[in-house]
């Protein structure tokens, strides 16, 4: 008997704001028709899978893969950023799919890593990635997402981790004082309390409050942009400490994976730096680590500039649950 069609295949990448679709029509096509969707409109998934679906027309999928800004842990999703709890099973029989696979976002982005084309990715210092080595990927956004490619026999393994909510750590006595300010509202300073959109007006204001100036009351966008026009110099320093602290858990986690094949930086923060962030102390700070310094300085980093990477990397997660052979039930 041949196989069941499986194209068109939905893509999505389900953030705490925006939900992005795609579909993508053959194999080895290009991703097409993507959209990106408010999703305080929606119930949940299946109901803004099924205006996407309305909005493109066409032949339906049967088949999807989706990367969420949540933990993965089983079969119910209850997204942390949002009202939408769901079964996946459920959205799965509701859409009259025959496979719907759910990943962390940042997983999704790991398995995005070895498709992307050279062209999309900016190297910042390094040399040469070593040909399957471990890989490493840290992306401020709303949040700080940290993954992982594990070499294996079978191809690379990604890791499913929280490491955005490992303990953010000082080099400088300014950074300590800033962590300090920011400890008397938190009880405990993760990383992604500083390097996050969010994160980027705590430091913003932490560094203010111990520079004994008035609250600036500025948002991310505001931050950037004054660091950017050369004429705010607290919101430069504010970038510049941000990229430092970026660099300093970048450096770690490289060393804790032993990530030869590279670090990549994702989200949608960084790439807004543009050319300033070559000249923020995350290079120096990323290799900052004493006996480990030359180890570090053949590590490559990359800042991905592609606009849907997720969705590449959702299209890898159900390709590779469609080629598990089915349970036998
Ligand atoms: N120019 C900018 N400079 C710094 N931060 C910014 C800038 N523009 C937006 N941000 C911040 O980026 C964060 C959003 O990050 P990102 O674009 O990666 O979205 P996301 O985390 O993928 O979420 P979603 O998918 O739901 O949109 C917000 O906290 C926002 O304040």
């Amino acid at each position: 008997m041949p196989a069941a069609p499986t194209y068109p295949r939905l893509l999505g990448d389900i953030g705490g704001t925006n939900a992005r679709f795609a579909l993508i029509r053959s194999q080895g096509g290009p991703l097409e028709d993507v959209r990106t969707l408010s999703g305080a409109l929606y119930e949940g998934p299946a109901e803004a899978i099924e205006a996407y679906l309305k909005e493109v027309g066409g032949d339906r999928p049967v088949s999807g893969g989706i990367g969420i800004a949540n933990p993965i842990d089983g079969d119910r999703i209850r997204m942390t950023n949002h009202t939408w709890a769901f079964s996946i099973d459920a959205v799965r029989k509701t859409l009259g799919f025959t496979h719907l696979v759910f990943v962390n976002d940042f997983t999704a982005l790991a398995l995005s890593l070895p498709h992307l084309p050279a062209d999309e990715l900016d190297q910042i210092g390094g040399t040469q990635a070593e040909k399957g080595g471990c890989i490493g990927v840290i992306g401020p956004g709303t949040g700080l997402g940290v993954s992982g490619l594990v070499p294996s026999p079978t191809g690379y393994i990604p890791l499913s981790g929280e490491g955005g909510h490992a303990t953010v750590a000082a080099t400088t006595a300014e950074e300590a004082a800033v962590i300090a300010e920011v400890g008397k509202h938190y009880p405990h300073v993760s990383a992604e309390r500083l390097i996050s959109g969010p994160g980027l007006v705590t430091l913003h204001e932490a560094l203010a409050a111990v520079r004994g100036l008035p609250s600036p009351g500025l948002g991310a966008p505001a931050i950037t942009d004054g660091a950017l026009s050369g004429k705010d110099s607290l919101a430069l320093d504010s970038i510049n400490m941000f990229c430092a602290l970026l660099g300093t858990i970048a450096g770690n986690l490289a060393l804790t994976l032993g990530a030869k094949g590279g670090v990549f930086i994702g989200g949608g923060i960084v790439p807004r730096f543009g050319e300033l962030f070559a000249r923020t102390p995350f290079r120096e700070r990323f290799e900052a680590k004493g006996r480990f310094r030359d180890y570090l300085a053949t590590v490559p980093v990359y800042v991905i500039h592609s606009a849907y990477p997720a969705l590449v990397g959702a299209a890898e997660a159900l390709d590779r649950a469609l080629a598990q052979p089915p349970l036998n039930r």
